[in-house]
């Protein structure tokens, strides 16, 4: 028998830890020598780039410490669901699963049906599950796959738990697993028959959304249909809840229950704020309040799928362990993509993010919600702290939600359409907490962050548990400019928290452990550190088309500083990617390149939207990111090529940086031949750090002169960004020489 006292986790410091800190100490020593040397060798001449370069040097060794807190203590989790299942298999909680999408064209309904299936045939109590679909784009479109899915449903799920197939979102499955003979001949069988309902059933929901419209006769198979009128649109329309399958009415071809599916979209009228996704998980919350009131929520984005069946079980492992599970308000699984190219060209993995900071966090306090995959707890969502989660919570949510509607414990879906159309309002939260202190925080172009920030400063701990087969698989952005887009959404909403009454400096620091403030103000900070990235892309190589030395000589000792201060951090950046990451060399290169391209463009950007939007000048949205994108630009992404096309102000500042670096690298090299090896000497470093950046741009300029396809740089953006180049260069030197 198993003791009642074993953990359902266990949590172990990882084994390189040491060897971080060692060399974070040695790192900061080296820092501390660059500074030494910036007082000691105050120039006489060229005040300026001294100044901005010393800045940039502070700037960035001020990073360098925030994320040293994340290399301190990483650890490692690991999971024991079978004692979960031997101890409380009868009293696993119910789920609330919340699936959030917002456009039937760039959010393809059926993958958001397939990630619907992969989630209603989760290896967990059926009765104990209910799924929310929140519909932003109001799409009947989108109610008709899901239509469709549930009828599919009541055959998948039972063929999934039947034969327990690991893979459960289908269209995964139809793709990686094909049958090679050795498989039971009842199981071939049913492989086939379903396999080609998941294909017809494809081919509906693709046409429909193709033609745009659901055919009559489809129509007649639900009556949720009829609640779409003419004259509705994305931005205008009723609340809309439909039930699609209830525990007790709907069977699986075997006669089992399967979880509730309920399609929510919510009033939208003109000149009523939505508040994005945040906005929509909210009225998820309020809506399935009234039905299933699970005291646990998944979040998931439309094309997160569920590629691990047991996920849910895992994250119990930690709610429900006796020892610790109290202080824990939410589980995040780190969000991992498919379809993306070999050498990762776009550095959409994260893995920077997910493969080292996030572990870093989760020895500290716990890492940050992200959004998507991810487990917490409904009390959290409603406010409450560690202390109190037993029962504070229901009475706030009684406080938000009248409590005629709560009075019925727990009633059926079908009973309750009617409260959770009222709940769906869009003056509901009118005067109102929610969105302010209740639910999912507003006014933040990244409200998961901003609320599980909220929640770590009111006391609770969050769990980091990458399994080993991935818990849940989603899509990364394949052009450029859809990263660019994404990042700057991510820096702004990340910048917006900073300067909000949650900054850590004020608030975060009287709420929760310095080293966890550290932590988040290293993302927080993003947008700024744009700053220093372009005065490194930019000063030396203007300086070096005045003949101004930046940098030690080769011959001088403090040379050696900087050699070691770049290239230890570049080593040491591409052996954590490659030893922790599983990144390939290509990898890394791709990696450092997105993150100077960010760098300079997206987080400038965001630093100027934020900047903005503390004037009043301009607010901040939420742009969907495409999840679908034409076949040419597919063929040239396999192929990594860089992708411009669209003529995006957000490849401007890259392309400028990349033109001065080489007009500065081809008049230094034209400085060597006139002067001979004292040039060499003077300017090694700035020819270096030219050079460096002019290979790593080369992709840019073949976008600019040497391709004709359409993802080639637009020619507007090429001549801008050449006059631009051209007037800082001849603009900029003069300065510099004061
Ligand atoms: O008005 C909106 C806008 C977006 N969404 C949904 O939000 C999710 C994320 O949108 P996406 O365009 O895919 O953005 P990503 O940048 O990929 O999302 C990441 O970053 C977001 C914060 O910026 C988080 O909310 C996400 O969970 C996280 O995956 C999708 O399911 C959308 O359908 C809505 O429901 N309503
Ligand atoms: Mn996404």
């Amino acid at each position: 028998m198993v003791s009642t006292d074993f953990p359902l986790y266990i949590t172990l410091e990882k084994p390189y830890a040491k060897i971080n800190r060692v060399y974070a100490c040695i790192y900061f020593g080296a820092i501390l020598g660059l500074v030494y040397y910036r007082i000691l060798y105050m120039p006489t001449q060229g005040y300026l780039p001294w100044i901005l370069l010393f800045c940039a040097e502070l700037g960035f060794a001020f990073i360098w410490i925030l994320d040293q807190t994340m290399r301190w203590r990483p650890v490692d989790r690991s999971t024991f669901p079978e004692r979960l299942s031997n101890r409380f298999e009868m009293d696993l909680p119910p789920i609330d699963i919340f699936i959030c999408t917002a456009d039937p064209i760039k959010e393809p309904p059926i993958d958001v049906a397939n990630t619907l299936l992969s989630t209603l045939a989760f290896d967990y109590p059926v009765e104990r599950l209910s799924c929310y679909v929140s519909d932003d784009g109001g799409s009947q479109l989108t109610f008709y796959a899901l239509f469709e899915a549930s009828c599919f449903a009541k055959i998948w799920v039972p063929f999934c738990h039947k034969y327990s197939i690991q893979q459960r979102c289908p269209e995964a499955f139809f793709s990686e697993y094909h049958i090679d003979g050795i498989e039971s001949l009842s199981f071939m069988e049913e492989w086939k028959t379903i396999k080609e309902m998941y294909e017809e059933m494809k081919y509906c929901i693709n046409s429909v959304v193709e033609r745009g419209t659901v055919p009559e006769n489809k129509c007649k198979e639900h009556e949720g249909f009829k609640e779409w009128t003419s004259g509705m649109s994305s931005r205008d329309h009723p609340a809309i809840v439909q039930v699609l399958l209830e525990k007790g009415k709907d069977c699986d071809g075997e006669g089992h229950d399967l979880p509730d599916l309920v399609y929510v979209t919510r009033e939208k009228k003109p000149g009523y704020p939505h508040n994005f996704k945040a906005g929509a998980l909210n009225v998820l919350i309020r809506v399935s309040a009234v039905m299933s009131n699970a005291p646990y929520i998944l979040t998931l984005d439309c094309d997160m799928y569920a590629n691990n069946c047991k996920a849910l079980r895992e994250a119990m492992c930690f709610f429900m362990d006796p020892q610790t599970g109290h202080q824990f308000g939410y589980v995040q699984f780190p969000q991992r993509f498919h379809g993306i190219t070999i050498n990762d060209l776009y550095a959409g993995h994260l893995k920077k993010a997910y493969d080292i900071q996030f572990n870093g966090l989760d020895g500290i306090e716990g890492p940050l919600y992200v959004g998507t995959g991810c487990i917490l707890r409904r009390d959290v969502l409603c406010g409450s702290e560690p202390h109190e989660f037993v029962d504070v919570s229901s009475s706030l949510i009684k406080q938000l939600i009248p409590s005629t509607y709560l009075s019925m414990e727990k009633a059926s879906p079908s009973k309750r359409l009617d409260e959770g159309k009222d709940l769906a309002r869009c003056d509901y939260e009118d005067n109102s907490l929610w969105g302010k202190k209740i639910g999912v925080l507003y006014d933040c172009a990244v409200e998961d962050v901003l609320t599980g920030f909220s929640i770590h400063c009111r006391g609770w701990k969050s769990v980091f548990y990458s399994p080993r087969r991935n818990a849940f698989l989603g899509c990364a952005p394949v052009t450029l400019n859809d990263t660019l887009n994404q990042n700057k959404r991510w820096a702004t909403g990340l910048l917006e928290i900073f300067v909000s009454r949650f900054c850590p400096l004020t608030y975060g620091i009287r709420h929760t452990r310095l080293a966890e403030n550290m932590g988040y103000s290293f993302f927080f900070l993003g947008a700024p550190s744009s700053l220093p990235l372009l005065c490194y892309g930019l000063v030396p190589a203007l300086s070096m088309l005045s003949g101004l030395s930046v940098f030690p000589q080769i011959s001088d000792p403090w040379f050696l500083l900087f050699v070691f201060l770049a290239t230890s951090a570049y080593a040491y950046s591409a052996i954590e990617l490659m030893y922790l990451g599983g990144a390939s060399l290509r990898c890394c290169w791709n990696e450092q390149r997105v993150w100077m391209i960010r760098g300079v463009s997206s987080y400038l950007f965001a630093l100027i939207q934020v900047i903005s939007k503390l004037l009043g000048i301009s607010k901040v949205g939420f742009e969907v990111t495409s999840k679908v994108f034409d076949s040419e630009a597919a063929k040239r992404y396999q192929a990594e090529i860089f992708e411009f096309g669209v003529a995006s102000e957000l490849f401007i500042p890259f392309s400028v940086t990349a033109l001065i670096n080489l007009m500065a690298l081809m008049g230094g090299i034209a400085g060597v031949i006139r002067k001979g090896y004292p040039g060499v000497e003077n300017m090694f470093l700035q020819l270096l750090l030219s050079s460096f950046i002019v290979i790593n741009s080369y992709p840019i300029y073949e976008g600019m002169v040497g391709r004709k396809d359409k993802g080639s740089m637009p020619t507007c953006i090429t001549i801008f960004s050449i006059l631009a180049a051209v007037v800082v260069c001849s603009m900029v030197s003069p300065i510099f020489e004061f």
